[in-house]
C-alpha cells in the first residue's frame, strides 16, 4: 500500500529480487557475427517496507549477475530515495579482473570494458527500480523525479539490420515474421515494414556486415525510397579512416550522421577532420573519462548515451549537460532490451532539452516482454507516461517463463557471444580483425 505521505520507514528497501532471463532475439547480423537465438537480461525488483515494487532491467550476462547479487544484499535496509548512495555502494563491489582485462564488451560493440563501467551497468538497473518505487510511493512519474518532462513523446528511429530469415537449422529458436534482409531491396522492404508497423520516419542501418560498397548501395536505396528522411549507418568501427572518408563522401548528401565508422577516438578525430558529415558514437565515448579527449579533438558530434552503461537516468542527464557545454549533441544507443528499459529511456529522454535526433531502440525486434502490456510506437514515437513510477507493470507469468528458459539453459546462452553464434553457421568464423575494410 502506498502511504499518502511516505515516511522513511515506508521507503526502506525490504526485499530485492533478481531474475535472470533469456529473451528471444532474431538472427540480426553485425560486424562480429549474429545475435544468439536468446539473449540474457536481468530483471531487478526492489520492494519497499510498505510493499511498493520498483522494476529495472540491465544486461544479464554472468559478469553482471556476479555484481548484482552482492549489490542486492547491500541495498536492503536503505532508502529507495538514496540514489546517490547507490554509487557509493557500487564502489565497494569487487570486480573479478578476468572480466575486464584485455576485453571489450560483447565483441567490442559497446566500447571499453572497465571495472567502473561494469559496476555502472549494474547500478543503472537498481537506480531505475528505485526511481520506479519512489515514483509509485509519491504518486509521481519518473520524469517528474528527474525534474520534469520537456516533451510529451519521444521519437525513436527504425533500427534496420541485415538479417537471415531464421536462425541456423537445428538451433532452437523462436520464428520471426520479418523475413531475410541481405541486400538493398531487403533492407528497403524491412524499412517499409518498420514504418507500417510503428510509423518510424528515421532509419539507422547496422553496417559493418558487408563490404562498404554494398552498404552504400543499401543506404542509397533507402534514400530513394524515403527521400528526405534522416538516415544513419553504423559499422561499429569496422572501417579504416580512408574507407570511412570514402563512405562519408559517397553518402554525405543523405546521411544525418555516420556512427562509429572507425574505431577509437584518434581514428574518429581523423575522420571528423576530413568530412562535414557529423560523427556519432556509442563506442569511443562510453564513460565520462573518455569525454575530454574526444571532445577537445572534435572526434564526435553526437554521443549516443545508453543509461545502462552510463550508470542510470541521472547520469544520462549529467552526460547531456556536459555534451551541451561542448556543443555536442546527445541521443540514445540501444541494445537488445525489453519494455522496462524502453520506459526508462523514454522518461529520461523526455527530460533532456535539445534532443535533435531520434533515439535508437531494439524493442521492435523483441517479440517477448515481461510487461502486462507492450509499449507502443505511434508515428515512431513513444508517449511519455504520466502514471506513477515508470508506468509499466510486470507480468509475473511471462517473467517466470523467460526465467525458466534461463534455468533450463546449460550455460551456452547465458553470456551473449555473437561470434560463437555465427560459428554455428560458419565453423571457420572468427572475430574479424579491425579495420575490416
Ligand atoms: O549501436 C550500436 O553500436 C549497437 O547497438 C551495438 C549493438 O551491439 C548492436 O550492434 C547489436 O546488438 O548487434
Ligand atoms: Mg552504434
Amino acid at each position: 500500500m502506498t502511504a499518502a505521505h511516505p515516511t522513511a520507514a515506508h521507503l526502506t528497501v525490504a526485499e530485492v529480487r533478481l531474475t535472470p532471463i533469456l529473451v528471444a532475439d532474431p538472427p540480426l547480423l553485425n560486424t562480429q557475427g549474429v545475435h544468439q537465438p536468446y539473449t540474457p537480461r536481468l530483471i531487478v525488483e526492489v520492494v519497499t517496507a510498505d510493499g511498493t515494487t520498483g522494476v529495472g532491467e540491465t544486461y544479464g550476462d554472468t559478469k553482471y549477475l556476479e555484481l548484482a547479487r552482492p549489490f542486492a544484499e547491500r541495498l536492503k535496509g536503505r532508502q529507495v530515495s538514496d540514489l546517490n548512495g547507490l554509487f557509493t555502494l557500487a564502489d565497494d563491489l569487487a570486480v573479478d579482473r578476468s572480466r575486464i582485462s584485455g576485453q571489450v564488451d560483447v565483441g567490442g560493440l559497446r566500447g571499453v570494458q572497465t571495472a567502473d563501467k561494469l559496476r555502472l551497468s549494474v547500478v543503472s538497473a537498481f537506480e531505475v527500480a528505485c526511481l520506479d518505487a519512489l515514483g509509485k510511493a509519491l504518486g509521481l512519474p519518473v520524469h517528474a523525479l528527474l525534474g520534469g518532462k520537456v516533451r510529451d513523446s519521444v521519437e525513436y528511429s527504425a533500427y534496420l539490420f541485415y538479417k537471415w530469415a531464421a536462425h541456423p537449422d537445428g538451433v532452437p529458436s523462436e520464428p520471426d515474421d520479418w523475413g531475410a534482409a541481405l541486400d538493398p531491396a531487403g533492407i528497403v522492404a524491412q524499412a517499409r515494414r518498420f514504418t507500417e508497423r510503428h510509423g518510424f520516419t528515421s532509419f539507422k542501418l547496422k553496417g559493418g556486415v558487408f563490404p562498404p560498397e554494398q552498404e552504400i548501395a543499401a543506404v542509397r536505396a533507402l534514400a530513394a525510397a524515403f527521400p528526405g528522411h534522416p538516415l544513419r549507418l553504423d559499422p561499429n568501427g569496422a572501417w579504416s579512416v580512408a574507407t570511412s572518408l570514402v563512405v562519408a563522401k559517397e553518402l554525405g548528401d543523405v546521411l544525418e550522421y555516420l556512427e562509429d565508422p572507425a574505431l577509437g577516438t584518434p581514428a574518429m578525430a581523423e575522420v571528423a577532420a576530413g568530412t562535414d558529415v557529423p560523427l556519432a558514437t556509442n563506442m569511443c565515448v562510453t564513460t565520462f573519462a573518455e569525454i575530454p579527449e574526444a571532445f577537445t579533438r572534435g572526434a564526435v558530434q553526437v554521443v549516443l548515451s545508453d543509461h545502462h552503461y552510463w550508470g542510470g537516468l541521472r547520469n544520462t542527464r549529467q552526460l547531456a549537460a556536459v555534451c551541451a557545454t561542448f556543443g555536442v549533441d546527445v541521443s540514445m544507443h540501444s541494445n537488445t532490451h525489453l519494455g522496462i528499459s524502453l520506459a526508462a529511456m523514454t522518461h529520461v529522454a523526455a527530460t533532456v532539452p535539445g534532443l535533435h535526433h531520434a533515439c535508437d531502440s531494439h524493442y521492435p525486434w523483441q517479440s517477448e516482454d515481461v510487461l502486462t502490456e507492450r509499449i507502443a510506437f505511434e508515428g515512431g514515437r513513444v508517449t511519455v507516461s504520466d502514471a506513477p513510477g515508470l508506468g509499466v507493470e510486470l507480468d509475473r507469468e511471462r517473467l517466470d517463463r523467460l526465467h525458466r528458459r534461463w534455468l533450463d539453459d546449460d550455460g551456452t546462452l547465458r553470456d551473449r557471444d555473437d561470434t560463437a553464434a555465427m560459428r554455428v553457421a560458419d565453423p571457420d568464423w572468427v572475430t574479424p580483425a579491425v579495420p575490416r575494410w
